[in-house]
């Protein structure tokens, strides 16, 4: 995991409430699983359900089905919480965000597989987090909190904060990636930010696959992005110290899936699969700690250059 820069030695640093044990236990990326209870369909089909987590029980299914084993840092079982769901992922990360961090938490997986589900109820307990600690630990400290939220949707960004305004994303010299036009909202209380979620996800864009009625066909990002003020100058433009992203990822469809998918959906997919594998790629690059991480792969992974070294995922 890399270092986050040490803000300046004021002394409050030593009273930061940042669980270091935990925060090393995230590493660069973890992947957690959340399985999925079998859907209406599923059942009104009779399918079995054929994934045990070790220690819970499950059909003996061993006389039908091979077995293969899968380690990752988490499994949560069918009858986790979406508040276990948080705890076990973005809790660990949320303070270090205050120390220059840019972490960011995704769902992976195949249609229907449960990524919205799961992700949407992260960025609003995330914000809860992020405000009390701004209210308690780090008071009077100049820190304040920035919603955005825009979708990846073939190859193009728009906002969807801003009534799905066209924004172009450009580098610096310095490879730093700026989204020109992304409107930014300063929070400070959590229902403001609920209505900010709920405008955006009301206003992305979703369809219908073979697998799963409300398909995401676009990649929503929302960022929380912590700034703190310069010398404590409300006249001065704040400066940024860390960010959480959030990716609701469009889904993966496999083959066998598409076959009832009319001629735009067919292409979506493809422009979907595409930034996907870029992603892999990345991920791949990142965990191998290789020097060259292609980036430039995809949208996708160029808008989320500076927030993919320490990495969430959820499957
Ligand atoms: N852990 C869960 N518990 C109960 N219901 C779930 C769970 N996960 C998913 N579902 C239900 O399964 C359906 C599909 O989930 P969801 O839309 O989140 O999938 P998705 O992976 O985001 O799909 P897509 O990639 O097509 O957007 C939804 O009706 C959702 O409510």
């Amino acid at each position: 995991m890399p270092k986050p820069d040490a803000l300046p030695e004021n002394g409050y640093l030593k009273s930061l409430p940042v669980d270091k044990e935990k925060l090393a236990s995230v590493a660069k990326i973890k992947v957690v699983i959340r399985k999925r209870p079998l859907n209406k369909k599923e059942i009104a089909k009779k399918k079995e359900d054929i994934i045990s987590i070790e220690g819970a029980s499950n059909f003996d299914l061993t006389e039908y089905v091979e077995r293969h084993e899968f380690v990752f840092d988490a499994v949560l079982d069918e009858d986790v919480s979406n508040d276990e769901v948080y705890r076990e992922t973005v809790e660990p990360v949320v303070p270090a965000i205050f120390q220059r961090t840019k972490a960011t938490c995704f769902a992976y997986g195949q249609t229907g597989i449960g990524k919205t589900f799961t992700m949407k109820p992260l960025p609003l307990k995330a914000s809860q987090d992020i405000l009390r600690l701004m209210n308690h630990a780090y008071k009077n400290q100049g820190f304040q909190l920035f919603v955005s939220f825009f979708e990846i949707y073939g190859g193009k960004l728009f906002d969807l904060l801003n009534d799905r305004k066209k924004l172009l994303m450009r580098e610096d010299g310095k490879q730093k990636v700026c989204i020109v036009g992304l409107q930014e909202y300063r929070v400070n209380d959590v229902e403001m930010i609920r209505e900010l979620i709920e405008k955006g996800n009301a206003t992305r864009n979703t369809g219908t696959t073979g697998a799963n009625e409300e398909s995401s066909r676009s990649h929503a990002i929302l960022q929380l992005a912590i700034k703190r003020l310069v010398d404590g100058n409300e006249s001065k433009p704040p400066r940024p110290i860390g960010k959480l992203s959030f990716i609701d990822l469009a889904c993966s469809e496999r083959g066998a899936d598409t076959t009832n998918n009319d001629k735009q959906t067919r292409i979506e997919g493809a422009e979907i699969n595409k930034s996907l594998l870029a992603l892999k790629e990345c991920i791949r690059a990142l965990d191998n700690d290789q020097t060259h991480i292609p980036f430039r792969g995809s949208k996708l992974t160029e808008v989320l250059r500076d927030s993919l070294l320490v990495t969430l995922a959820l499957s």
